[in-house]
């Protein structure tokens, strides 16, 4: 989970070899993401995602995301014991949500798709059902994927939310924006994916180690 520090919290998403991974490490990520969504270009296999993580240390996330996982697909996730988060990046309910943590005993991180105020309004049903609300860009109906599609909110809509649940912020964040991004916002962890790329789902060392520093700033 993400610590009460005040050190800003990175996560850098979508990392599929593990030089990317050793880049996210040395650059000072907090937390690693790793997609399990066969649409995506950036999904790894249960197995893959277990030797990408297996040189991570303790104290650096690991955080599987999923889209409106099957029970199926979460166990065979659990036995890699690589992960310390589930992020659900679908249209998983708070009671879904709240289930998935109950019968994984694993922290849950549920994606909020933001367009406007409502959406993060909206949010508060998954308190005491979530570990961790992620609020993300809403992509249009019919896009290809739910996230990783390099869009952004309007950020100040975050300005004054009530929020109780730990949260952070994601959607269109790069190493030119980030850090107007949590001036504005105040986040307490950043995630980004596209904004680290050279192509969908070719992450670059060079720009992750870039977003760190620049987020870091
Ligand atoms: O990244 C994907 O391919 C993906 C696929 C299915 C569900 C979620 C996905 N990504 C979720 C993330 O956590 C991304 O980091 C987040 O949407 C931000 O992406 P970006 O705007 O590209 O930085």
């Amino acid at each position: 989970m993400l610590q009460s520090t005040s050190r800003l919290a990175i996560k850098i998403c979508g990392l599929s070899t593990p030089d990317t991974v050793g880049a996210a490490m040395r650059g000072g990520a907090t937390h690693l993401g790793f997609v399990h969504f066969p649409k995506s270009p950036r999904h790894v296999e249960a197995d893959q995602l277990r030797a990408l993580a297996a040189p991570v240390p303790a104290h650096i996330e690991r955080v599987a995301v999923l889209v409106d996982p099957s029970d199926e697909i979460l166990t065979e996730l659990s036995a890699t014991q690589a992960l310390t988060a589930l992020q659900l990046h679908g249209k998983e309910s708070p009671e879904r949500a709240a289930a998935i943590r109950q019968r994984f005993t694993i922290p849950v991180w549920k994606a909020i798709s933001v367009k406007t105020r409502a959406d993060i309004d909206a949010a508060k049903a998954y308190n005491g059902a979530a570990d961790f609300l992620l609020f993300d860009a809403k992509t249009p109906e019919g896009a290809a994927l739910p996230g990783g599609m390099g869009l952004r909110f309007d950020w100040t809509l975050l300005r004054g939310a009530p929020l109780s649940t730990p949260w952070g912020l994601s959607g269109g964040l790069g190493i030119d924006n980030v850090a107007e991004a949590i001036r504005i916002t105040g986040a307490p962890l950043v995630d980004v994916s596209s904004g680290v790329e050279s192509a969908p789902g070719i992450k670059s060392v060079d720009k992750i180690m870039a977003f760190c520093n620049a987020a870091s700033s």
